[in-house]
């Protein structure tokens, strides 16, 4: 579904990645691993053409996704959880939710796709005109993936999904990405803790110093020398 193909990336003249590569196929969900700094954040943006790919490809679907502006990348079935949510929290639950529907070629399923979002998620129709700025956390990500998913895409991308969450909610958000990848679509997360990795995912990649250094089943890379080394220094 997903080809990533040898990314270089900088950061003006700082290389942060160096020939990255990784697979998703159709229905799976992949995790990124990887310590602070080590560039994960920065693959999901090179994907998403967030940030400039200096050389390497992404190829979706069959399509060379390269160079594609973000803003069309929804139209091509690729959505992205941004790092810490980014709701505009000054509007309505239901209104950050609609920011997710306003591409052309979603406009005009709005209704349906607010319905479907909304039945995932029933407590945000619940909530619909709540502040989003007021709720918690964990409520706050609920309403961001149900935005990023008014496109309906194929493939979600989730930047540090758990990030600052306590541990009942990440459970919470855990049990959202289960439900999400049984209605078809794809997911690629990115997270540092290793288990928070696995616990959901079908594959994972490490990434060291902007380089993958793994890849591999979730049990793989669990029982790994190099996840121990890069982790627990053994
Ligand atoms: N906009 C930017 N300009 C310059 N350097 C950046 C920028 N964003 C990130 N970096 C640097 O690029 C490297 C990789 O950052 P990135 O955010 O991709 O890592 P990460 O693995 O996601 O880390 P974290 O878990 O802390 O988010 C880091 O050294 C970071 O300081």
């Amino acid at each position: 579904m997903l080809q990533v193909e040898n990314l270089d990336v900088f950061y003006g003249s700082y290389q942060v990645l160096w020939d990255v590569s990784l697979d998703v196929t159709n229905g799976e969900v992949v995790a990124v691993l990887g310590p602070n700094g080590s560039g994960k954040s920065t693959v999901l943006k090179a994907i998403m053409g967030l940030v400039p790919i200096r050389a390497g490809r992404v190829i979706f679907e069959g399509s060379d996704l390269t160079r594609v502006p973000t803003h069309e990348m929804v139209a091509h079935g690729i959505s992205m959880v941004l790092e810490r949510r980014r709701l505009f929290t000054n509007m309505t639950v239901r209104e950050n939710i609609l920011l997710g529907a306003y591409h052309k070629s979603v406009a005009s399923q709005t209704k349906d796709r607010l319905e479907w979002v909304e039945s995932l998620f029933p407590i945000l129709a619940e909530r619909r005109d709540q502040i989003a700025g007021k709720m918690s956390g964990g409520e706050q990500q609920m309403v961001a993936i149900a935005r990023s998913l008014m496109s309906k895409p194929r493939l979600l991308l989730m930047d540090e999904p758990y990030l600052g969450l306590a541990p009942k909610i990440v459970d919470q958000i855990v049990q959202i990405i289960r439900k999400i990848n049984g209605e078809g679509i794809a997911v690629l997360f990115n997270e540092q803790n290793v288990k928070l990795s696995f616990g959901v995912s079908n594959q994972g990649y490490l990434l060291e110093g902007g380089r993958m250094v793994l890849s591999g089943t979730g049990d793989e890379m669990m029982n790994s020398d190099v996840v121990r080394r890069v982790y627990l220094g053994v």
